[in-house]
């Protein structure tokens, strides 16, 4: 049964410095959610919140109408995985992971050591020697073979080649498929990731300004690709998110929807017409100097 999760006014100061202003979303559960912001905007803030890491200083957040803070029960059920640099851990990766393995109860140790397998991560080293891809790989197969209802990744692959990142996106699938749970991954790097995403949060400043449907969040604009001149008749006074040209062929990409008339007016100016990426959408929401 999916776990609901429901943040309610959730704000988080350290010292005098506001870090997240009344964040309010419901989850719905059993979907991929990718928590978008760039950096310093309050992603790992807000993760630490809902994985009872850090308690707010107003507001709450609640799995199934039980707080999670100082809440064993809900804690159990959610696993955080933090790109953390694990220079003090002694011992193994196999015995770090029976360690821990104590607290998750459905940790799979056979899914552990097949992701070991795919990974390459080396059994015989001690995790603080371990390269830095090579823990980032380590939290992430913690992660995974957990099999926690909540499973949380904050931008855990940061330390990870681009083979290995792969890897990574295709083991979230195939398990999300086979063991589906909530996942929530975080990250500012959007472009190879979104298509993972079902649904997505964007988060500016500490507050929320985006919480959509991830194709809906791709109808929210329109790519236009053509003959310079003719993209540039057709995207005059339109909302422009982002122009590129290359040789006589331009792309524009434009906010908002076409009118059915705007539609025919790209035909008959022979455009190509496709969804923007949601990196495009997301540059230009969280842009400093947006309207
Ligand atoms: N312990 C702390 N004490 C004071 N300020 C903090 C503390 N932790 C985070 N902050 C501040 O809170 C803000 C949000 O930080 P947070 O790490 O949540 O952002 P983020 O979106 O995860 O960023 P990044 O993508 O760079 O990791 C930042 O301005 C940061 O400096």
């Amino acid at each position: 049964m999916p776990h609901k999760i429901k943040a309610d006014k959730v704000s988080l100061q350290f010292q005098n410095k506001q870090v997240l202003t009344n964040i309010s979303f419901e989850l719905e559960g059993e979907k991929i959610y990718g928590l978008l912001g760039r950096n310093g905007a309050g992603k790992t803030s807000l993760l630490s919140v809902l994985a009872a890491f850090v308690k707010p200083t107003s507001g709450s957040i609640a799995v199934d109408g039980e707080h999670v803070f100082e809440n064993a029960n809900v804690m159990e059920q959610i696993v955080f995985i933090r790109d953390v640099k694990m220079d003090d851990e002694n011992g193994k990766a196999k015995k770090y992971m029976k360690d821990l393995s104590i607290f998750r109860p459905n940790f799979d140790m056979d899914y552990a050591e097949r992701l070991i397998q795919r990974f390459k991560l080396p059994t015989d080293t001690e995790v603080s020697k371990l390269s830095r891809g090579m823990q980032s790989a380590l939290h992430a197969i913690i992660g995974l073979a957990s099999r926690c209802p909540i499973t949380i990744f904050d931008e855990a692959y940061l330390g990870m080649d681009a083979p290995a990142r792969e890897i990574f996106y295709e083991e979230v699938l195939n398990d999300f498929m086979e063991h589906p749970r909530t996942i929530i991954l975080s990250t500012h790097l959007i472009s190879e990731m979104e298509s993972m995403f079902e649904e997505v949060l964007i988060i500016d400043q500490g507050q929320m300004i985006m919480h959509e449907d991830a194709e809906t969040l791709r109808d929210s604009g329109v790519s236009v690709t053509g003959a310079v001149e003719q993209v540039d008749l057709f995207v005059n006074g339109k909302h422009i998110l982002k122009e590129q040209v290359l040789g006589g062929t331009k792309l524009a990409m434009i906010y908002g929807q076409l009118s059915e008339q705007e539609i025919e007016e790209a035909k008959a100016l022979k455009l190509t017409l496709g969804p923007i990426t949601l990196q495009e959408l997301f540059i230009h929401l969280t842009k400093e100097d947006k309207q």
